[in-house]
Formats: C-alpha cells, sequence, structure tokens
C-alpha cells in the first residue's frame, strides 16, 4: 500500500515563500527529497499537492475508501479549516500532519490546528526532515 505524502495550498511555490522559514528549496526539491528517502526506507509513496480545499477534501475521502496512511501538511488549512478535519476523521488509516516550520514558534493564528487533535500525530519545524521523521513514524505505525 502506497503511503499519500499530501501537500496544502501555497507549498507548491516554496522557494517564492519567506526564506527564514521554508529555505531555498523548491516543490520539486521537496518532493524529490521525500520520494528518495521514502525509497532508502523501502516504502511507496504518492506526493501530491492541491492548492484547492475541496480537491484535498475528495483526496482525503479516496484515502480513506482505500484505507490508505497519509502524510499531511495542511498548510495554512491546518489553522482554520473544520471541513479538512472532518475528512481527516474519516480516515481508516494512521495520519500525520507535518509542518516544514514549527507554527507554534510563528504567528499567534498559526498557534491554533484544528487538525491535530484528530491524527496520530504532529512533526513540525525541521524541513524536509519532518517529512522523514513522520516516514519513520509512519513504518513503525505500519508495523
Ligand atoms: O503554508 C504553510 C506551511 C506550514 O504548514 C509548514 O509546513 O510550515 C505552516 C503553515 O502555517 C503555513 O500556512
Amino acid at each position: 500500500m502506497k503511503i499519500l505524502i499530501l501537500n496544502g495550498p501555497n507549498l507548491s511555490r516554496l522557494d517564492l515563500r519567506e526564506k527564514s522559514y521554508y529555505g531555498d528549496l523548491d516543490y520539486a526539491g521537496l518532493r524529490k527529497a521525500i520520494e528518495s528517502k521514502a525509497t532508502s526506507l523501502g516504502i511507496d509513496v504518492d506526493v501530491k499537492q492541491s492548492d484547492s480545499e475541496s480537491e484535498l477534501i475528495s483526496l482525503l475521502h479516496e484515502a480513506a475508501d482505500k484505507k490508505q496512511p497519509v502524510i499531511f501538511n495542511p498548510a495554512a488549512f491546518t489553522h482554520y479549516s473544520y471541513a479538512i478535519r472532518d475528512a481527516v476523521i474519516m480516515l481508516k488509516a494512521p495520519v500525520i500532519e507535518v509542518h516544514l516550520s514549527n507554527p507554534l514558534s510563528r504567528e499567534e493564528f498559526r498557534h491554533t490546528s484544528v487538525i491535530s487533535g484528530v491524527v496520530n500525530g504532529t512533526i513540525a519545524g525541521f524541513g524536509v526532515e519532518s517529512y522523514h521523521l513522520a516516514l519513520i513514524a509512519m513504518q513503525k505505525l505500519l508495523g
């Protein structure tokens, strides 16, 4: 079973965002780093990104129907999307929330995650390493 790595809005333009939080890596580089770490761990991944709340929800529905594990960076939706939270609740396999930056060290509106309470765990603040750590954690969760 492939693990779905799902990325939310504006992550496709990572290299154009605040360098102090996201560095120089572009989305293609992030994707490549995730895929190569997954290969080294012997994990199959499907890396997807969308800027649309509706599309992210459809992808979560598909993952729920397939009982697919998910590593999810909901990006700004983390902080306010109850619709995405409700879709995450319906997932049947483990789900890990990841963030490149540490939202708790940023603006106050980022201190709330409406997603954290409905996932197995959250990894934040380690750049691309957050995804690597999530892959290792997911491997353990799946036994
Ligand atoms: O778009 C993002 C990226 C982010 O999820 C991260 O990976 O650090 C943190 C969010 O607050 C922000 O809106």
